[in-house]
């Protein structure tokens, strides 16, 4: 029997989103005991578990309930949305928040020799996809009639195939599409990783575990945007080299030894310091800059 008191978490086993739930996972305190065969993780230190499975799979399983929480594609999570809407079942779920990785989008790609001109050259053609829910209500809203070819893998050798006359995929880099003589030329949707939570209520135990675990995924992912920076500054140049800190707020100002023209500045900047930015301190007459990462951070 299952023990249901456990928080159940859906992860993908391998693959893009993998390494991104994982370290997040981590960084927030979960720690697991992984072995690679197994579809089931325990967590040593808290009441969780993790399903590994393939992402298709993540949306029906919080969408059915058998787990409380999935780590999924944007992209994935609307075309089950849209497949489980339009065959009657049960689509409700809850977006907890956002997440810093599996950034993508979901684009139309043709062959380079392909003359395209606007989308509603793909009137009476076919296009190769593994996304034919989101493919088909972007062709309604432009009212094109095309037909989408339904592939679970390689949709980027359809068009050399000839199985279909261009492609809908995911990109990140372009680098796949160049490799396989494809230009992208629309995209349709723009995808990042979410969290996201069954409907309806969750036992209590389970809700305060959620409950105590978001704000740790948020200074999590606001550490990694924040940089803890030191420097030396001259005294009189305090204001305009507080305007060079990007979302800097109540600098900590420090006396140094011997020297009354100059202070040392600590500061916790909520955006990365560009090379640029380093260089117009230095020219402020600041020196001795340091720019290190946060690993945590608490409100
Ligand atoms: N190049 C990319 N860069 C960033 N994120 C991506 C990229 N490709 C895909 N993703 C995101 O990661 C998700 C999983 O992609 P992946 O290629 O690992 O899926 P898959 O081959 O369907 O894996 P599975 O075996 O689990 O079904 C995608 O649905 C998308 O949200
Ligand atoms: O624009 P790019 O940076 O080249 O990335 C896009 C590729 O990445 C994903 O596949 P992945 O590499 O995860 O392999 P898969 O096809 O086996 O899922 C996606 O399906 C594209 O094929
Ligand atoms: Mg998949």
């Amino acid at each position: 029997m299952t023990d249901t008191t456990r928080l159940r978490i859906a992860v993908q086993k391998s693959g893009r989103l993998c390494d991104g739930s994982m370290e997040l996972l981590k960084a927030i305190g979960v720690k697991l005991s992984i072995r690679d065969r197994l579809l089931i993780a325990h967590s040593t230190n808290l009441p969780i578990d993790l399903l590994r499975v393939r992402d298709d799979d993540i949306p029906g399983l919080v969408m059915d309930g058998v787990v409380d929480l999935g780590f999924i594609g944007e992209n994935e999570l609307e075309e089950k949305m849209l497949e489980r809407q339009a065959t009657n079942r049960n689509a409700s779920y809850k977006e907890l928040t956002k997440l810093d990785f599996g950034g993508c989008r979901l684009s139309i790609a043709v062959p380079n020799e392909f003359n395209y001109q606007s989308v509603q050259d793909f009137n009476g053609k076919s296009i190769a996809t593994t996304y034919p829910y989101l493919l088909e209500r972007y062709f309604k809203q432009n009212n094109v009639d095309a037909s989408a070819v339904m592939l679970n893998g390689s949709v980027e050798v359809a068009p050399r195939a000839g199985l279909a006359d261009a492609i809908c995929d995911l990109v990140s880099t372009g680098a796949t599409l160049e490799a396989n003589g494809l230009r992208e030329v629309q995209e349709i949707f723009r995808s990042t990783a979410v969290l996201i939570q069954r409907s309806g209520e969750l036992p209590a135990a389970k809700q305060a575990l959620v409950d105590k675990l978001m704000p740790r995924i948020a200074g999590v992912m606001q550490a990694k945007e924040s940089k803890y920076i030191m420097l030396h500054a001259p005294k009189d140049k305090l204001k305009e080299v507080q305007a060079l800190l990007p979302g800097a707020e109540n600098p900590t100002l420090l006396p140094l030894a011997n020297n009354d023209n100059t202070v040392a500045i600590h500061v916790v900047c909520t955006e990365t310091l560009f090379w640029e930015t380093m260089e117009k301190l230095k020219a402020l007459g600041c020196s001795s800059i340091l720019v290190m990462p946060i690993e945590k951070m608490m409100g």
